[in-house]
């Protein structure tokens, strides 16, 4: 059918929005000046963005080594000392006129999509910027002592060489502990270890009233340790964590598998990959993700840690991802549809952070030609553009632009919906590649803010067990297919749709993307009380500010930010006061 008509059609009579499978046909859009600041952006970053960044990361390689030099005896003895200086601003705070409690962290610097309005806002800072030091590495317990500043990269740096790794490893280098604890985080070993958090054994927390507490699973601050997961930091300040290590081996053996067919097949094709249906925990790889390219086609891949002594057997490949003139790692995956099965050993550090060279395929919008293989060579070794530069150097015009003709969310979604997500992001915003990473949502003792669907454990669904309910983080990032067309797209509605999904399937979005849910959506999507009891036990209520006020689009008015103030004075909190 001719697509003008098709389009007036579909106007005149839109379909039901349950039985669409086809995207949208929408209108035409103009261009304007902000498309041209996008298409050309890459001048500014060859040219400021990638120069500046590579200088800053070798600074922080620098601060990263002299970290490292000092014994652990004088790292502990300064973060003593700097858990201190973070009592005594606390108390500096006068509640009458100073604003409410968050970190000094700049909203730029940050890697969240959020514009962290609050920082803007009214507010009262402590800054954390000293506590960036690994404390201990303890071979014997498998734990890691890390400040909250401490980056992913820098932990890699430390422990791959001792055959020793976080559970989970978050992608990006410059991801912190303490983003990734207070919010989430997730890897391809999260279907066995779960979020982030949950590889959390121990939390050291500065409290509204300056005591310094260790929260455990089973001590008498366990409630303040389920809480803090998803807080924003909102409970406390993290001042160190103890994280699970587990051994490694120097290679990741990788199996890329390719799918066709529909996408409600592609998302059989991979809970297939990781959740054998016969339950064989043989057949479970150490890693796991999926790519879905198209409507109609994936690549699957899941490894398996390999010893140096095998990956160098005769007739094995070994693919050193990591070098700056390799492939970016989606495209060289996406070779598979073409190539079929294959299977090749990567070095692990290299394979933690194959994504970190291109961002994923973001990369890709701002850099057009960085994929080149011309680039690569010549500039290669620049990449990645820091994301607290790309953001210091957008602009309101470029921000805006992201929230209106970008996406970028993920959504967390049971494992057995996730055909079901795949069409409706097909249907609402034809993004792709699409990034498929499954983690287990643990049941706890208690109902934290987020948590499995209830009775899931009698479902015996794929992927589930009786203590975890198995979901998948669907990562949508890149321009929609209307906006590559040059049509019209509205981003806030359609991720308000894709929020609405997300709460009728019992599903959830991570806070540092950009939301449009109102307080009410909010607390549907999120479970509000363990985090209540938390926040009025420990007295956060008046001094931190609140989650939703934190995760809430828009600058905050002077009213918004008098009744987050107040909120101490309400009744229901006054009573703990
Ligand atoms: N692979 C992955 O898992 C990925 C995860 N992400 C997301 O990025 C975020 C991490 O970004 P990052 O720049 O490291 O973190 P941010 O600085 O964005 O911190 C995230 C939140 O945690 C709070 N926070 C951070 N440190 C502390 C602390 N020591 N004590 C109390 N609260 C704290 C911040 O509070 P405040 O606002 O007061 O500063 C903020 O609300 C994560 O939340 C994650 O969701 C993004 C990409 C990939
Ligand atoms: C959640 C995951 C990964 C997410 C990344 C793909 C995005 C996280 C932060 C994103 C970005 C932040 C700020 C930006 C500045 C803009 O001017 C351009 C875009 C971007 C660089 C943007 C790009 C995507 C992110 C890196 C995991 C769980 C997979």
């Amino acid at each position: 059918m001719d697509s003008r008509l098709r389009q007036s059609l579909l106007e005149k009579h839109p379909p039901p929005m349950a039985d669409v499978h086809e995207p949208l046909v929408r209108r035409k859009r103009k261009k304007v000046l902000v498309d041209y600041l996008v298409q050309f952006r890459w001048i500014l970053v060859i040219f400021v963005v990638l120069p500046i960044s590579s200088l800053i990361y070798f600074n922080i390689f620098l601060g990263d080594m002299w970290s490292a030099m000092k014994s652990e005896k004088k790292r502990q003895k300064q973060h003593d000392e700097n858990v201190q200086k973070v009592v005594k601003r606390l108390k500096q705070r006068n509640p009458k006129k100073d604003g409410l409690v968050c970190t000094a962290r700049k909203p730029w610097i940050a890697v969240g999509m959020r514009n962290v309005d609050y920082k803007r806002a009214r507010h009262f800072e402590v800054d954390l910027s000293s506590f960036r030091n690994i404390l201990e590495i303890d071979k014997e317990r498998m734990v890691a002592k890390v400040e909250p500043l401490v980056n992913m990269g820098q932990i890699t740096r430390a422990t791959c060489p001792m055959n020793l790794a976080l559970a989970v490893v978050a992608e990006l280098d410059d991801l912190t502990v303490g983003g990734l604890i207070n919010g989430y985080g997730i890897e391809g070993s999260s279907h066995l270890y779960g979020l982030f958090s949950d590889t959390v054994v121990a939390m050291e927390v500065v409290l509204a009233d300056g005591r310094v507490v260790r929260a455990t699973k089973d001590n008498e601050y366990s409630d303040l340790f389920y809480g803090i997961p998803w807080s924003q930091g909102t409970l406390g300040f993290l001042v160190s964590a103890e994280i699970k290590l587990i051994p490694i081996k120097e290679y990741m053996k990788l199996t890329y598998i390719p799918v066709k067919g529909s996408l409600k097949e592609i998302a059989q094709a991979y809970a297939d990959s990781f959740a054998p249906r016969d339950g064989d925990p043989a057949k479970v790889p150490d890693f796991v993700e999926g790519m879905v390219y198209t409507e109609s086609e994936g690549v699957m891949m899941t490894g398996v840690y390999a010893s140096k002594e095998e990956a160098k057997k005769k007739g094995n490949k070994i693919n050193c991802v990591g070098w700056w003139f390799k492939p970016w790692f989606y495209q060289h995956a996406q070779t598979a549809l073409k190539r079929g099965e294959f299977v090749e050993y990567i070095p692990t550090r290299e394979y933690y952070h194959r994504h970190t060279r291109c961002l994923y395929w973001e990369g890709k919008l701002i850099l057009p030609f960085g994929d080149q293989f011309w680039f690569r060579f010549l500039l290669g070794w620049l990449m990645p553009p820091k994301v607290s530069l790309l953001k210091a150097t957008q602009g309101e015009a470029i921000r805006n632009y992201y929230h209106d003709n970008h996406v970028i969310q993920d959504m967390l979604v049971p494992l057995y919906k996730v055909g079901d997500a795949l069409e409706f992001v097909h249907r609402e915003m034809e993004v792709y590649p699409l990034w498929l990473c499954p983690h287990r949502l643990y049941k706890l003792p208690v109902k934290t803010m987020v948590y499995p669907e209830p009775g899931f454990e009698h479902q015996h669904r794929q992927g589930d067990t009786s203590y975890a309910q198995m979901f998948t983080d669907v990562g949508v990032y890149y321009a929609p297919g209307a906006v590559l067309r040059g049509e019209e797209f509205n981003g806030a509605e359609a991720v308000h749709r894709l929020e609405q999904w997300l709460i009728e399937n019992h599903s959830y979005q991570p806070q540092y993307a950009v939301s449009e849910l109102n307080e009410k959506d909010f607390w549907r999507m999120f479970d509000a009380s363990h985090y209540e009891h938390c926040r009025h036990k420990y007295g956060a209520v008046g001094t931190f500010m609140s989650v939703y006020y934190k995760s809430k689009k828009g600058r905050k008015t002077e009213k918004e930010v008098q009744e987050a103030e107040a909120a101490i004075l309400e009744p229901a909190y006054a009573d703990e006061a």
